[in-house]
């Protein structure tokens, strides 16, 4: 019989091309496919497996889900129950399903990526059941695009190889599903590719609007920057409302980080997005589905979110503004009040220290007025004094009298004068003492001054210092601020670069997915005239094969009835076969002779004659009268040249009634090197033609149970026992006891 299994390898291809195609035109034109099917079913050949077969009753072959039968057997995979369209389907067909059979499909538990791995050989000559396997949606759904793509090249390539074109039709079958499955792919991604260029372009938008805001912030930030007064206060308030401003513009920056990262984050996101391979393609498209309301949706939240941050930053920023104004208000009020209180302090100092001159003035004019009165008091007491002395002199005589007067009115004077005086050296004394005072306070005065002019300087020095640091500090800060928006400048534009070039990138490739589905789709065109011209060609055979089927029933039908006879017939004939036996006799006695020994040519022989009817006559040329000649009848004698064959002619039809239940036993007898094992058992390393009773029995008793056997199951066993010096051994007992009869009863089964 016809093996139909292909083995996909380099070697042999032409060959079994050249088969495969005999096959093809045999089953097409001739009908012989289901034939051939039956053939094999009857020869045990298994069945191709394939991705819903099921498992008909007393064969091997297995009906596929489009309803043909496979008789190939399955190689691999755990195998999976039979659905019940399948079942429905075989029932349809006509074709008994055992119910009670376990019924399978293959494949169950592989791994689907690895059905789409790449092969050798070619695809016209892929078994059913790999075909069929990856015809699954699972398979299909599991498989990546590469693999997919170089499915349909391997059989468009293989199509133009073939002089005549022609494609079995699983393969077109497969090639469909393949190309359908891959213009999905294709319009998925192009759906995908559409949605993700939209969001670019938003994203970008938005990108720049942050760029702009944080230009304008920056702008700001750099005038604010410009050198300030030297007021502490109005410094510190600067200070304050430059650092507020920068916090808010880093604050604005950190914002559209933030939306950069989203916009990197994007990326990964955006690749999850990419067609997965999961279980069922109805399964993947509603995950695509929720993906892209998922992804609208975060989308949605996301714009909202980065317009909420805008609101929120334009209203930080207004805010800061509003603050900063009011702040600057703050500040210039505060500024000229400080002014107009340093002025009126430095006038109440200055009319402080007038006063305090003034004061210091009078007093030091009413010293020299007093010292000056002090001296014209004392002159005028000196020169008193002198003219009285010198009147005293001159009129001391006359005077003397007068000297008591005057002495008198002086004494008078001076007591009338004394109070005087002393009340002008005690305001003396008080003006002295009032102008120390003054002078004292001028002096801690004068010293106040100069620590507080000290100290003004030093604060000076101080302010200007810190605003020089500010204003370096500022600076940097800047400097970082247009660094950082000259990186964002520099990122944006590099974003914008890759996604032109990816932009283009996707449109080249959608480009050549349209051109590629284009040509698919005329190839698919031919496929499906020639998948339909083949599927008439299908049904027309179905409709034969139908017709030889109802015609091979009859024709069952009738052979059952003749098989029934022919038992009825057989048992009646083995009946008076063994009724023949009987009548024959049940013991028969065979003699044979053996021929001389190589060495013993020359010795003369004693038989005188073999008579047809078993008669043997011996002569004995050494003895007279009648003990010369001897006369001996059996069954049956075989001279010196009857073969093994021969002799088992005889010894067969015995075999036979064993099979039919009958007790039966051969042995032979004769003296030593009479040729009983010759008999029995043929010579040492006999060939088949040289094989003794004993095999030839056995290899009668196999032969006849195995045509018996689909009526009659037969056990086979094999004693062999010794009968040696009155004794009977067991020749298949192991040393020891058991050996010698009444021995353990000890059969081997065949
Ligand atoms: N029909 C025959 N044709 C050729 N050679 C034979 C034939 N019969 C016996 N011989 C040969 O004769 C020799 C003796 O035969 P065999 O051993 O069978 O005798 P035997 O009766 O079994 O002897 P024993 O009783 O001693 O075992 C063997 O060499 C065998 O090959």
């Amino acid at each position: 019989m016809r093996t139909n299994k292909c083995v996909v390898s380099n070697g042999g291809e032409c060959k079994r091309r050249k088969e495969s195609k005999k096959r093809r035109r045999r089953r097409n034109h001739i009908g012989g496919g289901w034939k051939s099917l039956v053939l094999r079913c009857s020869t045990k050949r298994f069945l191709f497996s394939s991705s819903s077969a099921a498992k008909l009753p007393n064969n091997n072959s297995y009906i596929t889900k489009s309803g043909s039968i496979h008789g190939d057997a399955p190689t691999r995979g755990p195998l999976t129950p039979l659905s019940e369209e399948d079942r429905r389907k075989a029932a349809s067909l006509d074709l008994k399903i055992n119910q009670q059979s376990t019924i399978w499909l293959p494949y169950g538990g592989q791994k689907f990526h690895e059905v789409f791995q790449w092969k050798q050989g070619r695809y016209a000559d892929l078994p059913m059941s790999k075909i069929s396997e990856m015809m699954k949606s699972n398979s299909l759904d599991n498989a990546p695009t590469r693999s997919l793509l170089s499915v349909v090249n391997g059989i468009l390539d293989e199509s133009f190889e073939r002089k005549n074109g022609e494609i079995p039709h699983r393969v077109t079958c497969l090639l469909r599903k393949v190309v359908q499955e891959i213009e999905r792919r294709v319009s998925t991604q192009a759906d995908h590719l559409r949605t993700q260029n939209n969001l670019f372009k938003i994203r970008e938008e938005r990108y720049q609007s942050r760029i702009r805001v944080l230009q304008v912030l920056a702008a700001e930030s750099d005038k604010q920057a410009k050198p300030v007064t030297n007021h502490p206060q109005q410094t510190k308030v600067r200070r304050k409302k430059d650092l507020s401003r920068c916090s808010a513009a880093l604050n604005c920056f950190y914002a559209i980080l933030w939306q950069a990262s989203l916009f990197s984050c994007y990326f990964p996101y955006w690749k999850m997005q990419l067609p997965k391979k999961t279980g069922n393609s109805k399964v993947v498209e509603k995950q695509k589905v929720e993906n892209s309301k998922v992804e609208e949706k975060r989308e949605v939240e996301n714009s909202k979110v980065v317009e909420k941050r805008e609101v929120e930053n334009s209203k930080v920023v207004e805010k800061q503004k509003v603050e900063n104004s009011k702040v600057e208000e703050k500040r210039e009020v505060e500024n000229s009040k400080v002014v107009e209180k340093q002025i009126v302090e430095n006038s109440k100092v200055e009319e402080k220290q007038k006063v305090e001159n003034s004061k210091v003035e009078e007093k030091r004019e009413v010293e020299n007025y007093k010292v000056v009165e002090k001296q014209k008091v004392e002159n005028s007491e000196v020169v008193e004094n002198q003219k009285v002395e010198n009147s005293n002199v001159e009129e001391k005589p006359k005077v003397e009298n007068s000297e008591v007067v005057e002495n008198q009115k002086v004494e008078n004077s001076k007591v009338e004068e004394k109070p005087k005086v002393e009340e002008v050296r005690d305001d003396k004394r008080e003006l002295v003492k009032e102008t120390d005072k003054n002078i004292n306070e001028i002096a801690s005065l004068k010293q106040e001054l100069e620590m507080a002019k000290m100290m003004h300087e030093k604060r000076c020095l101080e302010m200007e210092k810190e605003t020089e640091d500010i204003k370096a500090t500022l600076q940097s800060r800047l400097k970082e601020l247009e660094s950082l928006l000259a990186d964002s400048n520099n990122r944006v534009k590099e974003i914008e670069v890759t996604h032109e070039s990816k932009c283009q990138k996707w449109n080249k490739k959608v480009n050549i997915c349209h051109n590629y589905m284009d040509s698919q789709f005329s190839t698919m065109r031919e496929l499906r005239f020639t998948s339909d011209a083949i599927k008439q060609e299908l049904l027309k055979t179905q409709k034969s094969y139908f017709e030889e089927f109802n015609q091979l029933e009859k024709k069952f039908k009738s052979l059952l009835y003749v098989e029934g006879s022919y038992r009825e017939v057989l048992a009646e004939n083995r009946k008076l076969f063994n009724d023949l036996q009987d009548l024959k006799g049940n013991i028969r006695v065979f003699c044979r002779i053996r021929p001389f020994l190589p060495g013993q040519s020359g010795n003369k022989t004693i038989v005188d004659s073999i008579g047809d009817n078993g008669q043997l006559v011996i002569s004995n040329p050494s003895k007279p009268g009648k003990e010369g000649n001897k006369t001996f009848k059996f069954n049956k004698v075989f001279g010196p040249t009857a073969t093994q064959a021969e002799v088992f002619s005889d010894i067969q039809p015995f075999i036979q009634s064993v099979v039919d239940g009958y007790n039966v036993c051969i042995f032979a007898y004769g003296q030593t090197g009479a040729g009983k094992t010759y008999t029995m058992t043929g010579p040492n390393d006999a060939t088949e033609e040289e094989w003794g009773v004993n095999y030839r029995s056995l290899n009668n008793l196999f032969k006849i149970s195995q045509n018996r056997k689909t009526t009659t199951e037969y056990e086979i066993g094999v004693q062999m026992i010794e009968i040696y010096n009155d004794q009977v051994r067991d020749l298949l007992a192991a040393k020891g006891s058991g050996k010698k009869y009444p021995f353990i009863k000890r059969v081997i089964l065949l």
